[in-house]
């Protein structure tokens, strides 16, 4: 690739030429698909955004003029451009980051994947120029997705009010989230991309008055800046425009000339402008852009040649609820369902598919997902809000204040918890549970395998005055994992084989497996153990504090964050139930992580089982023989073989 590998940093596009810059785009799309195919990633929203990112980085001075990206996964472009095309290790550790990283640039400033805060950003960053006197210029990319996002509107409500603060929103639209995006907005969009709008009648007009001799230009110029009449005049309207934001657009996203042209206008206008730019998911990439799922919005490694999938794709946490979802739904009218843009990721295609009318995608609005489902339960339905774990988070008072509150009997069901790895520090399902332990009567499910997936997932639709919580892994779903026995709600994994057992050990979720193989490395050393699944891990067991007083120690094993988690609740049960045993909870530290896989990630924070058996081993060796046996453990050994 001649160009791209002459590419150091965003000044060394100055001196391509027009063919040069389109040589260049296409070389840059040369390199997504080869590099991308082999790591996956972002594909296709970084295929759309080729030809913006080279025009912004030409009329942009980064970084001293800040270019920010909303969600940030379509940034692969502006890394080639400043100075980072090792795409070899993309996503794992040691290798670039899929989002902005200020670890890896000074060009880079947001590193939140979560959608719609770029606005956010690009007003405080514009307010602070004006505070130090700086003229330095913010340029915000926002996707068509992104801007469904209540937070974008709040930032526009701020940047509308100040006329004179110069700031440069881009709004890359595609059309699509993932699938096509949706509401009143997305129809806006749709209006302002088909309306032959003002920058279509000059740039009409400019050919023939560029061909003007002497007045051409100067006329041009004078009516490209001519007052709203003219534009009124040419074009409705827009809603932009009628919150006091100057429009620019419809651009074509794909013609360097013409973007840089309207961002260069845009540059100089010296106060909120927004530049509506169409462009297409996928571009230059035919799987891509004849994919009618989501143009390969995030891929796993493909065959480059024909985008078809590497690896066979099994039985996944995300189908077993999307199956379980259907066979609900036809057993219940009342089983609506919610998707905050994110329909077939969360496994709810085959649910909408079959029940079209009882499934709302609300755009990248998790917040309104959450107060609109206290409104439908409050009609007389059960919602289940499917939502990826971390982006709950951003709902987190809806639930508490909406949902929880007024006694909502609404499920929400969160996908990719723990560990998810490669998106990053702000994608790992990491804090689901420690925020959700102070919402009162909220329980939460943590299934440990497919069965309890369905099963948890029944249980918790039943509840109709409280919201319930079930959450599970990303990817692949592990083996089942059946019990042995039964002590209150909790499934005995296994006994220990004695009735004087050293450790207790809970096991949360999809870790069953993990903490089966800590109790047989235990068992190495002599040290016996009980592993019990809670099922719900809110509220704690009543049955936990009694079993845990006939053991030497407690163990607590979560893929959550530490801080709060479960093994926080069960310490606090066992302190209010008066049962003094140590506790030793394993978790995830309470630090933002580091990109990597998740095996890399469960391998460097010590959530394996060769290293939490070392630590409870030394642990019992330090605890003196203080126990005595009474009829919980009993309970335990005499247990019933548990009924398939
Ligand atoms: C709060 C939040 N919810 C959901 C997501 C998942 N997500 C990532 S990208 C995306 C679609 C973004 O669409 P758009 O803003 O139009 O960007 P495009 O991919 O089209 O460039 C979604 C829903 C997210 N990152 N953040
Ligand atoms: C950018 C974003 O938020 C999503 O595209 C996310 O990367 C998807 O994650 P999964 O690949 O786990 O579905
Ligand atoms: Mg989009």
């Amino acid at each position: 690739m001649p160009l791209l590998t002459r590419i150091r940093g965003p000044r060394d596009l100055d001196r391509l030429s027009p063919e040069e810059l389109n040589q260049l785009a296409g070389e840059i799309r040369a390199f997504l698909v080869d590099a991308v195919s082999k790591t996956g990633g972002h594909l296709g929203p970084n295929l759309g955004v080729v030809e913006l990112t080279i025009a912004m980085h030409r009329v942009f001075e980064s970084p001293q003029d800040k270019v920010l990206f909303d969600t940030g996964h379509q940034s692969y472009v502006h890394k080639l451009l400043t100075g980072r095309q090792d795409f070899g290790k993309l996503r794992t550790k040691g290798g670039i980051s899929g989002y902005p990283s200020r670890a890896e640039s000074d060009h880079d400033v947001i590193e939140n994947s979560h959608a719609s805060t770029v606005l956010g950003w690009a007003d405080g960053l514009a307010k602070a120029n004006e505070v130090r006197g700086k003229d330095d210029h913010v340029v915000a990319v926002i996707g068509d997705g992104a801007l469904t996002g209540g937070m974008a509107w709040e930032a526009l409500n701020n940047i509308a009010a100040a006329k004179d603060r110069p700031l440069v929103i881009v709004v890359n639209d595609n059309e699509r989230s993932y699938a096509p995006t949706i509401g009143g907005l997305a129809n806006h969009l749709a209006t302002l991309r088909t309306t032959d709008g003002y920058e279509r009648f000059l740039a009409r007009g400019k050919d023939i008055l560029e061909r003007t001799p002497v007045v051409g230009r100067p006329l041009y110029e004078t009516l490209h800046g001519a007052k709203k009449g003219l534009k009124d005049f040419i074009a409705p309207q827009g809603m932009f425009e009628d919150l006091g934001l100057k429009y620019v657009g419809p651009i074509d996203g794909h013609d360097i000339e013409a973007l840089e042209s309207a961002l260069t206008r845009a540059k100089r206008f010296g106060g909120p402008v927004i530049v509506h730019c169409i462009t297409e998911k996928g571009r230059g990439y035919k799987p891509a852009e004849e994919d009618d799922a989501d143009h390969f919005h995030g891929i796993g490694p493909i065959h480059p040649d024909t985008g078809l999938p590497i690896a066979a794709g099994g039985m996944d946490w995300t189908s077993v609820f999307g199956e379980e979802m259907v066979k609900l739904g036809r057993e219940r009218e009342d089983i609506v369902a919610i998707t905050a843009a994110m329909l077939q990721p969360v496994g709810l295609k085959k649910f909408a598919e079959e029940f079209p009318d009882r499934v709302y995608d609300v755009g990248i609005a998790e917040q309104h997902a959450a107060v609109s489902a206290a409104g439908l339960a409050t009609g007389g339905l059960h919602p289940v809000f499917a939502v990826y774990a971390t982006f709950l988070n951003r709902a987190f008072d809806q639930l508490l204040m909406d949902v929880a509150l007024h006694k909502c009997g609404v499920t929400f069901v969160l996908d990719r918890a723990g560990v998810t790895g490669t998106d990053g520090a702000s994608h790992n399902g990491m804090w689901d549970m420690s925020i959700l332990q102070c919402v009162p009567s909220l329980r939460i499910a943590a299934p440990r395998d497919a069965d309890q997936v369905r099963l948890q997932l029944r249980e918790a639709v039943e509840v109709k005055d409280a919201p319930t919580v079930v959450r599970y892994s990303k990817g692949a779903v592990g083996p089942a994992v059946k019990a042995v026995g039964k002590v209150g709600g909790m499934d005995v994994l296994r006994k220990a084989g004695t009735n004087r057992p050293d450790v207790l050990l809970v096991s949360v979720g999809a870790l069953a497996p993990m903490c089966l193989e800590i109790a047989d490395l235990l068992d190495k050393q002599g040290i016996t153990t009980t592993v019990v699944d809670p099922r719900w891990v809110k509220p704690v067991d009543e049955a936990l504090a009694p079993l845990a007083e006939q053991h030497r120690v407690v163990v607590t094993v979560e893929d959550n964050s530490r801080a709060g988690g479960v093994g926080s609740a069960v310490s606090q049960a066992l302190r209010d139930a008066g049962v003094d045993v140590p506790l030793r909870d394993f978790g995830i530290p309470p630090r933002f992580l580091d990109h990597a896989s998740r095996k890399e990630i469960m391998a460097e924070i010590g959530l394996t089982a060769p290293d939490i058996s070392r630590q409870v081993t030394g642990l019992v060796a330090k605890l003196d023989g203080r126990f005595e046996r009474t009829a919980a453990v009993d309970s335990v050994e005499a247990a019933e073989p548990a009924r398939d």
